[in-house]
């Protein structure tokens, strides 16, 4: 049985004056899938991650989430509505604990307003120590929880990683975009994320992300967008994707003969 479509992108277009960024791109993202944005340098993919995630409008074109419009919406009423992100760049509060830096990814599900937590009424206590629980959890999921309370900075860039991953877990999102989140990471590293993304993707969470690293690509990917100048020139499992011809095209020009 087809898994329900949890992502719909339909003919986004962005353009930035005279360059045509991304040009009517449409795909979907189905529930519990891991799907893959690839392509050369300057092919479009951050541009069209950064219409996904509410950090640029469209030129034209929608975006749809669990079937009701989110076009233009900002990054904390998608992160409400269970989108959420990685940045390339590390995101990590170096003067946090790793547990501090989970727990701000929750503030879009606490509920005691200011007036109480100012107040210190019993709730607060109650939803801290809820919190404190399901970000124990988030660390569990990716392996780090005995790092806890460990200064953030002192981790390796690695595992500073899968404290962001944990903290976009926090938020109890249904979707979760990574923009390259193998880079910078060593092949020990990048194996270990790699395992995190599947057992995640197992108990149920969603992944559209952004690749440069065909190893990791082939090694999780359901199926592969692959984008040449602003255009979807294919799109398929990764095996397809490799043997495409516009695809050994777009990365390797008219030679013919390797893998993608
Ligand atoms: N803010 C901007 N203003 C003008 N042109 C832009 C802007 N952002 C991106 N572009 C152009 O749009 C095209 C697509 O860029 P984009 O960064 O989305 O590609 P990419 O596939 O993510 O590339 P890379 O793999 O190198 O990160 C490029 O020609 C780029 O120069």
């Amino acid at each position: 049985m087809k898994k329900s479509v949890l992502l719909e992108i339909e003919q986004l277009s962005k353009s930035f004056g005279g360059v045509h960024a991304v040009q009517n791109v449409s795909f979907c993202v189905r529930d519990q899938e891991i799907v893959a944005i690839i392509g050369p340098n300057g092919a479009g993919k951050t541009t069209l991650f950064n219409i996904v995630t509410g950090i640029l409008p469209p030129t034209s074109g929608s975006v749809l989430f669990k079937g009701m419009p989110v076009t233009g919406k900002k990054p904390y009423q998608l992160a409400a509505l269970g989108i959420t992100r990685t940045f390339q760049n590390l995101q990590v509060f170096t003067n946090m604990t790793v547990i501090e830096n989970v727990m701000v990814g929750m503030h879009t599900r606490l509920k005691t307003g200011i007036f109480s937590a100012g107040f210190r009424l019993p709730q607060v206590f109650k939803e801290e120590k809820q919190a404190l629980k399901q970000a124990m959890a988030c660390l569990e999921q990716v392996g780090i929880a005995h790092l806890a309370f460990e200064k953030a900075d002192i981790l390796p860039y690695g595992t500073q990683r899968l404290v962001e991953i944990a903290r976009a877990a926090a938020s109890q999102p249904s979707l979760i975009l990574l923009d390259e989140p193998m880079a910078g990471l060593n092949p020990q590293e990048s194996k270990k994320l790699v395992d995190v993304l599947l057992a995640m993707r197992n108990n149920g969470m969603t992944f559209l992300f952004v690749e440069h690293d065909m190893e990791t690509v082939m090694a999780i990917a359901d199926r592969v967008i692959v984008l040449d100048y602003g255009k979807k020139i294919a799109e398929g499992c990764p095996e397809e994707i490799t043997q495409h011809p516009d695809v050994i095209k777009a990365y390797l020009g008219e030679e013919e003969g390797a893998s993608c």
